[in-house]
């Protein structure tokens, strides 16, 4: 919501706002807090309310631990059982103390398992990050995010030359830009959505399924992980891609060393100033449209309403906010990640779906799928 649209009244609008104002008043008495503390009804909650409190305040020492334990590479070397914290200590090449630090810190965080006698193992979210490898590397990654969010209040007055705008190129192009002609920038940022595509690919082909499609598109498709999966789980569907000329070229070779080149269709080009292929009765937008302002949006959908076919399907899966049951992935972590690249905002599916039915889109309805975290799945019906 812009400045010049926000709703004029001041102060609680209902009795439901009245009351949480005065519960919210009431917790930032001291006294009350200090009574609601050890009165015995009112200290649990007190407790879990100093608990996320002080979770967001820390919250950076926790992922730098974490980053420690994945430059190290701990998790891969509890992988094989319990070891004692000596043995460890030689293997990461640290002092005892320091590895006995390190590994109480993430036995805290639920990272590592801490047993008799001085011995560690895998903890249950050591083992979760151990099976999704595409985390690791998002925690690498933020150490250009950490370092833009070093002045947070600089960085929303848009005063910081951020490091995450470099890393997005296409986040720094306008309007009419001649075609980008590749180089590391876009080779580095590719790699990354590659790897983490696999699991989100499973997510949204098991939430709507393609059976009885004749051609997909996947717009802005990277890599082509996406569009191998649906290959193989739709043999019958023809899978498409559209990217930027040097993605698309980065999707031929892909396809080609994973043996899906001459299952997939790859097309090139840009979806802010030129055409997209045409005869497809679904296209799909994946992590794409929060990367984009609303004006960009908008013509993004209108190119899409004029190629798909008349009663085709659009399908949207990003995070998505206001309630969408992701709200602290997406309108914390991802809009202020966005805001470090340069451009684009999260959009709730209230906002989304205004988008949709403006741009001629009906019966926009959200999927349910297995991680509405990292993407919430949105379709919509090209009138
Ligand atoms: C066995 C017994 C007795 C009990 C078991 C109990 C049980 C059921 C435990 C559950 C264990 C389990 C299966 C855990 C699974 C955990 C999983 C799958 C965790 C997954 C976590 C995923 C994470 C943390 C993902 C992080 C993703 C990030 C940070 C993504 C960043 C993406 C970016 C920056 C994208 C940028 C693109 C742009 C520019 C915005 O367009
Ligand atoms: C965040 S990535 C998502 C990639 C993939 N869909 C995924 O989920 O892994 C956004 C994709 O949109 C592509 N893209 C950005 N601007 C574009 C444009 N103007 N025309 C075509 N593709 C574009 C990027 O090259 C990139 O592959």
């Amino acid at each position: 919501m812009t400045g010049t649209n926000l709703p004029a009244t001041i102060g609680p609008a209902s009795v439901s706002e009245m009351l949480r104002h005065g519960r919210n008043l009431l917790i930032a008495n001291p006294a009350f807090q200090k009574w609601a503390a050890s009165f015995p009804l009112t200290r649990l909650i007190a407790e879990r309310q100093s608990n996320a409190l002080f979770d967001i305040c820390s919250g950076f020492v926790y992922s730098q631990i974490l980053l420690a334990c994945v430059r190290l590479d701990l998790f891969s070397k509890l992988a094989g059982g319990p070891r004692p914290c000596a043995a460890v200590a030689e293997d990461l090449d640290l002092p005892f103390d320091a590895t006995q630090r390190l590994l109480r810190a993430a036995t805290a965080l639920k990272l590592v398992d801490a047993l008799e006698g001085e011995r560690y193992g895998l903890g249950e979210l050591g083992a979760a990050l151990l099976a999704n490898p595409s985390i690791s590397s998002f925690v690498e990654h933020h150490a250009l995010l950490y370092a833009d969010l070093a002045d947070p209040v600089a960085l929303l007055r848009g005063e910081t030359a951020t490091k995450l705008s470099g890393f997005w190129p296409y986040a720094n192009r306008k309007a009419g830009d001649p075609a980008p002609a590749g180089g590391e920038a876009y080779e580095t940022y590719s790699d990354l959505m590659a790897q983490s595509q696999a699991d989100i690919a499973e997510d949204i082909l098991d939430a709507f399924p393609p059976t009885g499609r004749r051609r997909w598109v996947d717009i802005g498709g990277g890599e082509g992980v996406f569009a191998s999966a649906l290959a193989i789980v739709a043999p019958e569907v023809e899978a498409q891609l559209f990217d930027l000329p040097p993605v698309a070229a980065r999707a031929r070779s892909a396809l080609q060393r994973r043996g899906m080149l001459s299952r997939v269709t790859v097309h090139e080009g840009d979806f802010v100033s030129g055409s997209l292929p045409k005869g497809a009765d679904v296209m799909s937008l994946i992590r794409v449209l929060h990367d984009h302002d609303d004006e960009t949006v908008r013509g993004l959908l209108a190119r899409i309403h004029e190629a798909l076919d008349p009663g085709g399907t659009l399908l949207i899966a990003e995070p998505m906010g206001g309630g969408a049951g992701s709200d602290r992935v997406s309108d914390a972590y991802f809009n202020f990640y966005l805001l470090a690249m340069g451009r684009g905002r999260t959009r709730s599916v209230a906002e989304l779906t205004a988008l949709l039915e403006a741009g001629g889109f009906s019966d926009v309805r959200v999927v349910p799928s297995r991680r509405p975290m990292l993407a919430n799945v949105l379709v919509a019906q090209r009138v």
